[in-house]
């Protein structure tokens, strides 16, 4: 979270483009499997606990199962570069600190290993990627701390966590931004730390909601497990090529899987329920057990 510009500096005009949570690395250095982590993630947790940025703050609903894509996308509103751009497809993550962009560059750079390298200005990892039987080399930025408005990349990841409802807000305050300096620039909206179930703050309703609005992507990962990550690659490169993100013959709502796929849960909450009346003595069985076990203390009621 910013600590150098304050939350109401961003309202202003003439800072408008100013986003202070975002850094650009200075130091060209590659990173080896015995370099430790950069300082910035020693340092940082606590700019991120004392975040106030609460300007938008709001209940949380339920968690809902986690869908990947926006329904409401469809398969032409993302694509805004013409052509295909000539030199490294330049990818940047952005967001409010610790939401994860540095796990997510590391785990999109394939450097598990610590084995990536930076660009000759040292501002981002690069990597040879083949998505659709075509390579291409991508440069990844990690942070970018100066003005937005300087910010060249063909494509923007803007980052939040699902257990931070004020990071979310960061991203739509951040879309502002972008759609203001650079229009034409696709965005990605990645809710990340989808493994943290029970801390869960934003649902993948609201987040798709909030894409929709705003026309791009959104995805839901965890970069720590590596869950997701290679689609969102994937649709990232497309995207940066000014190709449609999803795979050559699919659309969005092949994507979507909308009125095609069952949640587990549901088809879980089916299978089971077309046991039960095959089987109504353990059903009864199931229903003495049910209301004998609410007593801890009398075990021999069981
Ligand atoms: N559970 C879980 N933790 C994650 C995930 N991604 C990142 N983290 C953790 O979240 C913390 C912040 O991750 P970073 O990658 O440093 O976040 P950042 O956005 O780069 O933070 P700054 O460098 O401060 O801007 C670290 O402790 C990570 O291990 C995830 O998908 N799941």
């Amino acid at each position: 979270m910013p600590t150098d510009v304050p939350e109401d500096r961003l309202s202003n005009d003439e800072n408008a483009t100013k986003c202070d949570n975002m850094t650009l690395s200075s130091t060209p250095t590659v990173r080896r499997g015995s370099t430790p982590l950069p300082i910035k993630h020693l340092l940082r947790r606590e700019e991120a606990v004392h975040d106030d940025c609460d300007w938008m703050s709001g209940a949380a609903g339920p968690s809902a199962s986690p869908i990947s894509f926006s329904s409401a996308l469809d398969n032409t509103s993302t694509v805004a570069v013409e052509g295909r751009p000539e030199g490294p497809l330049r990818i940047a993550l952005l967001g409010q600190n610790g939401v994860g962009k540095s796990s997510l560059a590391i785990a999109l750079a394939g450097d598990m290993d610590r084995t990536a390298s930076v660009d000759s200005d040292g501002e981002g990892y690069v990597r040879v990627v083949d998505v659709d039987d075509e390579e291409s080399t991508i440069i990844i930025y990690d942070n970018w701390r100066q003005d937005l408005s300087a910010l060249q990349c063909e494509v923007c990841v803007l980052v939040f966590s699902v257990t931070d409802r004020r990071s979310f807000h960061r991203t739509a305050q951040l879309r502002l931004l972008l759609r203001e300096t650079q229009p034409q620039t696709p965005i990605i909206l990645v809710g990340n730390k989808s493994d943290l179930v029970r801390t869960r703050e934003v649902t993948s309703q609201e987040a798709m909601s909030s894409a929709a609005l705003y026309n791009c992507l959104y995805l839901e990962i965890s970069a720590s497990l590596d869950h997701r990550t290679p689609e969102l690659l994937e649709c990232a490169v497309r995207l940066a090529r000014g190709q449609p993100p999803w795979p050559p013959g699919t659309s969005a709502e092949d994507m979507t899987g909308v009125g095609q796929r069952e949640s587990i849960t549901s088809r879980a909450k089916r299978f089971l329920s077309s046991l039960v009346p095959r089987y109504p003595r353990e059903r009864e069985v199931g229903k003495f057990l049910r209301q004998k076990s609410r007593s801890c203390h009398d075990l021999g009621a069981l």
